[in-house]
């Protein structure tokens, strides 16, 4: 059996903070061992941008919970062109903008919001086994609510600085300190909320990512579902 076939089906889920590198290594282990890839933080950041463009109060947590059913959001779980859409348009520059950033966490401890994604998570895995497909799922509960029983689950650490030094780099800003302010808010109100907070668990292994490369960070993964795979 090649190791690509141990991985056949297996469903890897993958939790940390912003900006630890989750969404880099869930993809480069995605494409590593063919298996498909969902970006859960990419669904919450979609359902936001819709809350905004149709002028719902993200504050106001009724509001977002009255108005959660009425977009339909699309994944696409290529791990090569992974995509996202609202009602059909493809929103994946959209999600990324400043406003959905400062606005995301707070229509992600909306019950009613997570346990809609949550279902719509379940079902991308599910269709993913049901055609014989591996899955990695990156987020914030994939360890601990989505997929709990996942074969290999992950929680990815970074030290903060290091953390704010690869998203300043990717959004090319040059002042650090304010995206690891920034990064600091979002941590906290993502950990702290009442319903599904980010938390690590004892049963998922912590890999703390500060001084290794993606590369090195993907071969780990790999090498750990290579060896799930084969038990
Ligand atoms: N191990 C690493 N070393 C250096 N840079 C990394 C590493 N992992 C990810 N990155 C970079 O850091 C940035 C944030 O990574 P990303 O995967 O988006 O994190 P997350 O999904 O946890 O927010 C990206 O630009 C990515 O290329
Ligand atoms: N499973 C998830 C995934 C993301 N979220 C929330 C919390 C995060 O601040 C936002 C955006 O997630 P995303 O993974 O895109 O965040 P990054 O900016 O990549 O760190 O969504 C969540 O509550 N549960």
């Amino acid at each position: 059996m090649s190791a690509q076939d141990s991985t056949e089906g297996i469903v890897i889920a993958i939790d940390g903070p912003s900006g630890s590198g989750k969404s880099s290594t869930s993809r480069g282990v995605a494409k590593a061992r063919d298996l498909r890839y969902l970006d859960t933080g990419a669904m919450y950041r979609a359902l936001t941008w819709w809350m905004l463009d149709n002028g719902v109060d993200v504050e106001d947590a009724a509001a977002v919970a009255a108005a959660v059913e009425r977009p339909v959001i699309t994944m696409g779980t290529d791990p090569n062109a992974p995509s996202v859409s609202v009602d059909g348009r493809d929103v994946a520059a959209e999600i990324r903008s400043k406003e959905v950033t400062g606005s995301v966490s707070a229509v992600s401890a909306v019950p009613e919001a997570r346990e809609l994604l949550v279902r719509t998570q379940r079902e991308v895995i599910a269709a993913a086994r049901a055609a014989g497909a591996g899955i990695v799922v990156e987020g914030r509960d994939i360890t601990t609510v989505v997929a709990p029983d996942a074969p290999v689950k992950l929680f990815l650490t970074a030290s903060p600085e290091a953390r704010a030094q690869r998203r300043s780099r990717e959004v090319r800003t040059s002042d650090v300190a304010a995206t690891q302010a920034d990064l600091a808010r979002r941590d906290k109100l993502d950990s702290s909320r009442t319903h599904s907070p980010l938390t690590q668990t004892a049963d998922a292994t912590e890999l703390d990512t500060t001084g290794l490369t993606l590369d090195e960070v993907v071969a780990l993964v790999v090498k750990l579902a290579d060896e799930a795979g084969a038990r």
